[in-house]
């Protein structure tokens, strides 16, 4: 099973967090003039609400009860105005909400991808996809929604209540007593519904979160599950999930209606309180026909916000648990590695503007020799290009997949990792990107230390072709060149140099043929070749090759290897080599076993030494 206990942590908390908010308010000050004019405007419709029952007030006080018909189509026409202000208020206020809430939205979502886009390799080994998307698509839309509803529109509300309070205590103040008499079982309601709505919530996030992250799982491994016939177990881990998300809602549904019921009531017996109290006082003519009306209509406008509470306290709640998720990935500093200056940089001995920033100069003569030196086992004179100096390295604590690895390259050599399956082949070439760091020992290039040197200036020398060779949805060309302007002026060469032109012509879009997401479209031999494509377009010195293990058919095969050949030309080349056959010519052979070099040597000499190699290569010839 795939699923089981609850997949993200889904916090539901406060509805009002000084601290998250006091962070949110930095993205919003680039647009506070936006947002102060929507507070201004505030007033205005909280004004316009209240100016309504006033009109019919004084409609009927002074004009129906008295029977004068003069002045009341000004009235009847000052209530039309008062509602039409109303209406354009609301609009700009909605409007002006929303125009901030989009450009606060864009600006998180710019700086939370920014953000993951330098996060390290470690971070994204531990992380699953579908949470860092969650964070940054419904986490945001959450945020979008308490601009729509939200916030601001509570401080409208509170105006519209105090002013409702304060014009009925001014009309009359027993009759408003005696109203608000309800006001304690009011309050009572929203804030134990609130208590029980936000222990229902919490279960139905965490029910959510179960089912996307299913979802996620089930329909990225349709081939699988098709392949084997899972169907019918898998639809039925999905209906008990899909019913597990219904039940859960189902007290949140409840508690809202009831809190609409229970508002809905309160506001009756208000007004049967009115009529009852307000008729005593209209009999004793105390009270006016039309203020009893005005009271009637006030408090209906008094319960209306009250009525929405529960919806806009759920999306504050949402909205607090989503700033918190979001800050906390943006506080995560799980970075991707800085240059780490030397002693020599530090003491200005060195060009360190040019090693941080630019593919560095060889150095020379003596610089070269002393750095030369210090890579283990190599001759001084040696024109080396990379040395891998005693290395050690464990994704996990101390559980150490590199135990003091060394290895020198010279400048053009192609060189092959071999061995079993999980002895840390492919770990070396990561090192070498520094996708991880070394924890004891050193990796360096011409004699710098790659910690030395900015990401983007070591990635640049290095061209890497991934075991499973990533494709992007777009063209052939785009997916060659990455959309880098140099690398796309190389594109139809590149594609020449190892031989994925010839297919690439006979599509029927050639170079603008367009590749599905993943590469779907084109087999594992022509997804290898249009990798390969990519390297040589990136035109680096050294060459990191992870060979693919999944065979293609001795015909792709042979195309693959050509492609390889121009691949590596005049390039320092480390091949981790699955398939044995292709690295013959290789000028030397390096086999892994546990993390440790076991043997080194050309193909004739390791075979002959029946060693390791001898094994493997036997094995694989049996096959
Ligand atoms: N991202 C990772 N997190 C934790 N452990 C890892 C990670 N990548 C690899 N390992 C472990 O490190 C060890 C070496 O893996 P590596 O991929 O370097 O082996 P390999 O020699 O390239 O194997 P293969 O020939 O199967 O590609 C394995 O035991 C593997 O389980």
């Amino acid at each position: 099973m795939h699923f089981g206990g609850i997949y993200e942590d889904e916090t539901v908390g406060k509805v009002y967090d000084r601290r998250l908010m006091g962070r949110f308010f930095a993205f919003i000050l680039p647009y506070r003039r936006m947002l102060v004019t929507a507070l201004l405007v505030l007033p205005l419709i909280a004004a316009s609400k209240l100016a309504q029952p006033w009109i019919i007030k004084v409609a009927i006080d002074e004009h129906i009860v008295k029977g004068r018909m003069e002045g009341l189509p000004a009235l009847a026409a000052g209530f039309l105005a008062v509602i039409f202000a109303e209406s354009i208020l609301m609009f700009a206020q909605v409007y002006l909400l929303q125009w901030v809430g989009q450009r606060v939205m864009y600006d998180i979502r710019v700086k939370l991808f920014s953000h993951i886009q330098r996060l390290s390799t470690r971070f994204f080994d531990q992380t699953p996809v579908g949470s860092l998307v969650s964070r940054l698509t419904s986490d945001i839309e959450v945020l979008g929604e308490m601009f729509a509803a939200g916030i601001v529109t509570v401080v409208g509300d509170i105006l519209v209540l105090a002013g409702i309070v304060g014009i009925m205590l001014w009309m009359n103040v027993r009759l408003s007593l005696v109203t608000f008499s309800v006001l304690p079982v009011l309050i009572w309601v929203a804030f134990a519904f609130r208590k029980w709505m936000r222990l229902a919530f919490r279960q139905v996030r965490a029910r959510q979160a179960n089912l996307s992250a299913f979802l996620a799982e089930s329909i990225g491994g349709m081939a699988v599950v098709q392949l084997f016939n899972r169907e019918r177990e898998e639809a039925e881990e999905f209906r008990r999930l899909n019913a597990s998300y219904v039940e859960a809602n189902l007290p949140v549904i409840t508690w809202d209606a009831a809190l609409y019921a229970v508002v809905e009531s309160l506001s009756s017996v208000a007004v049967a309180l009115i009529i009852w109290y307000g008729g005593g006082e209209i009999v004793k003519g105390t009270l006016s026909f039309g203020s009893l009306v005005a009271f009637i209509q006030y408090i209906e406008k008094f319960f209306s916000p009250i009525r929405d509470l529960s919806a806009k306290y759920s999306i504050m709640q949402g909205a607090m648990a989503s700033l918190e998720r979001i800050f906390a990935l943006l506080d995560n500093n799980d970075r991707e590695p800085e240059p780490v200056p030397s002693p020599e940089a530090a003491t200005g001995t060195v060009r360190t503007d040019s090693r941080l920033t630019q593919a560095l100069p060889p150095p020379e003569g003596e610089e070269l020799r002393a750095r030369m030196q210090a890579c283990k086992g190599s001759p001084a004179h040696a024109l080396q290009s990379i040395c891998f100096n005693d290395i050690w390295f464990a994704y996990k604590d101390r559980d150490y997949v590199l135990k003091g690895f060394s290895l020198q390259m010279k400048r053009g050599e192609k060189v092959a990792l071999v061995g079993e399956t999980g002895g840390g082949k492919t770990t070396v070439t990561r090192l070498l990107s520094r996708l991880y760091d070394v924890e004891r020992g050193s990796i360096t290039i011409d004699g710098t230390d790659i910690r030395e040197l900015q990401l983007p200036a070591l990635r640049k020398r290095i061209g890497v072709v991934l075991q499973d060779p990533y494709l992007f949805s777009g063209t052939i060309a785009y997916n060659i060149s990455l959309g880098d302007p140099d690398a796309l002026k190389r594109v139809e060469r590149a594609a020449a140099v190892v031989g994925a032109d010839r297919f690439i012509r006979e599509l029927p879009h050639g170079y603008d043929e367009e590749v599905r997401e993943r590469g779907v479209n084109f087999s594992a031999g022509e997804r290898q070749l249009i990798s390969f494509a990519r390297a040589v377009a990136f035109d680096p010195e050294i060459l990191v090759l992870d060979e693919a293990t999944a065979s293609v058919d001795t015909a792709s095969e042979r195309l693959i290897q050509q492609g390889l050949e121009g691949l590596m030309q005049g390039r320092t080349t480390l091949v981790v080599a699955h398939r044995l056959s292709t690295i013959r010519d290789a000028d030397r052979i390096v086999v892994i076993h546990r993390g440790e070099k076991a043997e080194e040597g050309t193909h004739a000499e390791l075979m002959a030494a029946q060693g390791l190699y001898y094994r493997l290569y036997q094995l694989q010839f049996k096959d």
